[in-house]
């Protein structure tokens, strides 16, 4: 821990639409923790109109990684921003492959618990469309939901594997109603 700020650090995975943002919500609410978002870190990055801004808004439109290094960076100083006074970190959504998150662990530090935040893929696609008619999201749209989909399974379910032989990962059956969700990750909480 380079930063004194990995003694705890929760991550939350799961695929594109479910329900990780909900869920982190919650636990902000509930426990505290300062939460970090790689997705909205990206988002704000892209409003702010930057030129690094345009190049990352046309590789998220095509459901694509942006390169590990830009993420890894703005979550590290987003965490050095709010050190001194945050009891915890949430980051959610990351990391996205395995070498991410080699990568995270080298530079930051090792998380304690990995919420993994379980739903069908056709409940993802659903939920996605639903929330698109109104999030405003140039990714929530059919054809990038496949891609990020297609990509969620091939480079991001290997880091839920990877963590599971650490014995942190926390399955939450995410087909149910918010709170029922809700109810297994605060029991996973405060079992820490
Ligand atoms: N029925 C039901 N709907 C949910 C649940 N969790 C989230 N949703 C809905 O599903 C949509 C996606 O939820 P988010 O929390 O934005 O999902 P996410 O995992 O953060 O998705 P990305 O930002 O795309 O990674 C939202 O419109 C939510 O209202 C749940 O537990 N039950
Ligand atoms: O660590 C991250 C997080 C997000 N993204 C990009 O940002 C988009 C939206 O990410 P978010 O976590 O908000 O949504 P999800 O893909 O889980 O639906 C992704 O499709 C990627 O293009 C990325 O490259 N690395
Ligand atoms: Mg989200």
């Amino acid at each position: 821990k380079h930063h004194g700020m990995s003694q705890s650090t929760l991550t939350s995975k799961g695929g594109p639409g479910s329900g990780k943002g909900t869920q982190c919500e919650k636990i902000v609410a509930k426990y505290g923790y300062t939460h970090l978002s790689s997705g909205d870190l990206l988002r704000a990055e892209v409003a702010s109109g930057s030129e690094r801004g345009k190049q990352l808004q046309a590789i998220m439109q095509k459901g694509e990684l942006v390169p590990l290094d830009t993420v890894l960076d703005m979550i590290k100083d987003a965490m050095i921003a709010k050190a001194d006074v945050s009891k915890g970190f949430l980051i959610d959504g990351y990391p996205r492959e395995v070498k991410q998150g080699e990568e995270f662990e080298k530079k930051i530090g090792k998380p304690c618990l990995l919420l993994y935040v379980d739903a069908k893929a056709e409940t993802m696609v659903k939920r996605l469309l639903k929330r698109g008619e109104t999030s405003g999201r140039s990714d929530d749209n059919e054809e990038t939901i496949k891609k990020r989909l297609d990509l969620y399974y091939k480079a991001t379910e290997p880091v839920i594997a990877f963590y599971e032989g650490r014995g942190i990962v926390k399955k939450v059956d995410s087909e149910l109603a918010v709170d029922d969700v809700f109810a297994q990750v605060s029991k996973a909480i405060d079992a820490l």
